[in-house]
């Protein structure tokens, strides 16, 4: 039976997964596409971090990275690659890049900040963390090796991140379209312990990368020497 074609991307919630993508691997690529799925997503939107804000600097620049989320992504009809952090001339803070787009899209959008659960853990550590639910509303995926949600959740959160999320809490995906923003959705996905340190580790020692990653993006990093020195 012939697929069911998908809706415009105009439609339904826009899913947001930001990252540094240095490199963009599968737990990057298959975090956007399990919650496309499990939440009703029109699209999911990768968008790489001009400067990403709690690290230092990158191994690749950030036209190599924006170049391997291109590469990683076509195929894809559901995702979209936004330069916009990348060609930001200021720090790639979370909240500016969801101001700027509930400008583009409207009030209206259900918009979606896809975190891993690493991630979310450190959200109290972000600019002007709290506005990010004025502007989004929050899906965590697990991530092996960092602590579960579900329901032990909010249990496991810091004392702060609890309080900010004390109402927020929404167990069926479907409560994503009905607002544009607020909740926040716990969500599993496949886990699989791929990082990208694991994949730089692993080319620096001269190690295969296949299959971690795509692999017109294997080949961009041997055709660019990246991650070949000494650093991580
Ligand atoms: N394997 C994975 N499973 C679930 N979420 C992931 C996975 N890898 C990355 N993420 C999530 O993707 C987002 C961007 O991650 P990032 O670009 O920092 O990748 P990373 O693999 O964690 O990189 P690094 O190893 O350099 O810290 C974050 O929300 C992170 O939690
Ligand atoms: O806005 C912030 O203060 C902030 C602090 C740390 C990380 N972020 C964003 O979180 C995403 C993942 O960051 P990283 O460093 O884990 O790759 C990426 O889109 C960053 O811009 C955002």
């Amino acid at each position: 039976m012939p697929a069911e074609p998908r809706p415009p991307a105009t439609a339904g919630p826009l899913g947001l997964l930001g990252g540094t993508f240095d490199p963009i691997h599968l737990g990057h690529l298959r975090l956007a596409e399990e919650a496309r799925e499990a939440l009703g997503l029109a699209a999911v939107r990768l968008i790489p971090a001009g400067q990403p804000p709690h690290r230092g600097e990158p191994r690749s620049s950030a036209d190599q990275r924006l170049a391997m989320a291109r590469l990683a992504s076509t195929g894809n009809p559901a995702f979209e690659v936004d330069d916009s952090e990348v060609r930001a001339a200021s720090k790639s803070y979370t909240v500016l890049t969801l101001e700027r787009l509930r400008a583009e899209l409207g009030p209206a959008r259900p918009l979606v900040l896809i975190l891993g659960a690493d991630a979310f853990e450190g959200l109290p550590g972000w600019h002007r963390w709290q506005a990010l639910f004025d502007f989004a509303h929050i899906a965590v995926a697990n991530r092996p090796g960092y602590a579960p949600h579900g329901r032990r959740w909010p249990a496991t959160l810091s004392p702060e991140l609890a309080a900010a999320c004390a109402g927020r809490h929404s167990s069926d995906p479907a409560d994503l379209a009905t607002a544009p923003a607020g909740r926040i959705v716990p969500f599993d996905m496949t886990p699989l312990a791929i990082s990208a340190s694991l994949i730089r580790d692993l080319v620096r020692t001269g190690h295969s990368v296949r299959y971690l990653l795509p692999d017109s993006v294997v080949d961009y990093i041997a055709a660019h020497h990246l991650y070949e020195g000494n650093g991580n």
